[in-house]
């Protein structure tokens, strides 16, 4: 890391979240960054989703998801915020996702397609409002790894989670246009810090150059600076 800010120094987690369409290569990105100095990497808790007290949630959301979307969903976002309110050792904290994209994207395509109804949309609605007003949610950047959507399908289905063998392209279409319209044409909801946008269709042979760009970024960031 360019410069020494030792954990009894900084004031706050510089806190950046990386988003991306399934399959657009985030563990892949969050593996990259474990190797420098400084930098704590929180993944996505996936196995807390597929087993808590025994019940794959994961499972039974992609199974069923007109019964299970919101019992899915709240757990998410708790696991979530487990994880925002989390402080690392190091001053930088990457976190896979966030509960920004999880209302985001997630919850609106499962909102657009009825898969949660507009009572249990405001119920969940109500949390994340609550969480925002009483919870230290802040976060210095997004990094929103941008695929096109029949590459993110095409490496879902290569990568073959059990649970995602009923995830469909037109899903992956779908949750592509959430994070679209939220990150990249901004007109769905309020980006809550800038938003670095890195091409994550370049293949795993050539993308570490891009990268190496958002290093720059990260580590020479002027909030990054401000917390030291
Ligand atoms: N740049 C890339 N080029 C080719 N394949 C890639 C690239 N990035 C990731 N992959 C592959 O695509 C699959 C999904 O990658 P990864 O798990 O990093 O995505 P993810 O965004 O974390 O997925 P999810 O949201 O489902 O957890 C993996 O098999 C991975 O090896
Ligand atoms: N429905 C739904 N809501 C979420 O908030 C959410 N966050 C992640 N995921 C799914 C995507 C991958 O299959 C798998 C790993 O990212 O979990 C979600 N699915």
């Amino acid at each position: 890391m360019s410069k020494d800010v030792s954990p009894r120094k900084f004031k706050r987690n510089f806190t950046v979240i990386v988003e991306g369409n399934i399959g657009s290569g985030k563990t892949t990105f969050l593996n990259y960054f474990q190797q420098f100095n400084g930098v704590s990497v929180l993944a996505e808790p996936v196995d807390k989703w597929r087993n808590c007290s025994g019940h794959n949630l994961l499972e039974k959301m992609y199974s069923d998801p007109k019964k299970w979307s919101f019992t899915f969903q709240s757990y998410v976002q708790l696991t979530m915020l487990q994880l925002h309110t989390l402080k690392t050792a190091d001053p930088i904290k990457l976190m896979e996702r966030s509960i920004y994209s999880v209302r985001n994207c997630f919850v609106e395509q499962m909102a657009r397609s009825k898969c949660l109804d507009e009572c249990s949309v405001s119920v969940f609605d109500e949390w994340f409002k609550w969480t925002k007003e009483n919870c230290d949610l802040s976060i210095d950047l997004i990094v929103y790894l941008r695929t096109s959507p029949e590459i993110a399908y095409e490496r879902t289905v290569k990568r073959n989670r059990p649970e995602e063998q009923t995830v469909s392209f037109n899903y992956i279409r779908d949750i592509h246009n959430m994070h679209e319209d939220w990150l990249y044409h901004k007109t769905l909801f309020k980006c809550p810090a800038p938003v670095l946008i890195i091409d994550a269709n370049l293949d795993k042979s050539i993308i570490q150059e891009e990268y190496l760009k958002c290093k720059t970024q990260i580590f020479t960031n002027r909030a990054f600076k401000a917390i030291a």
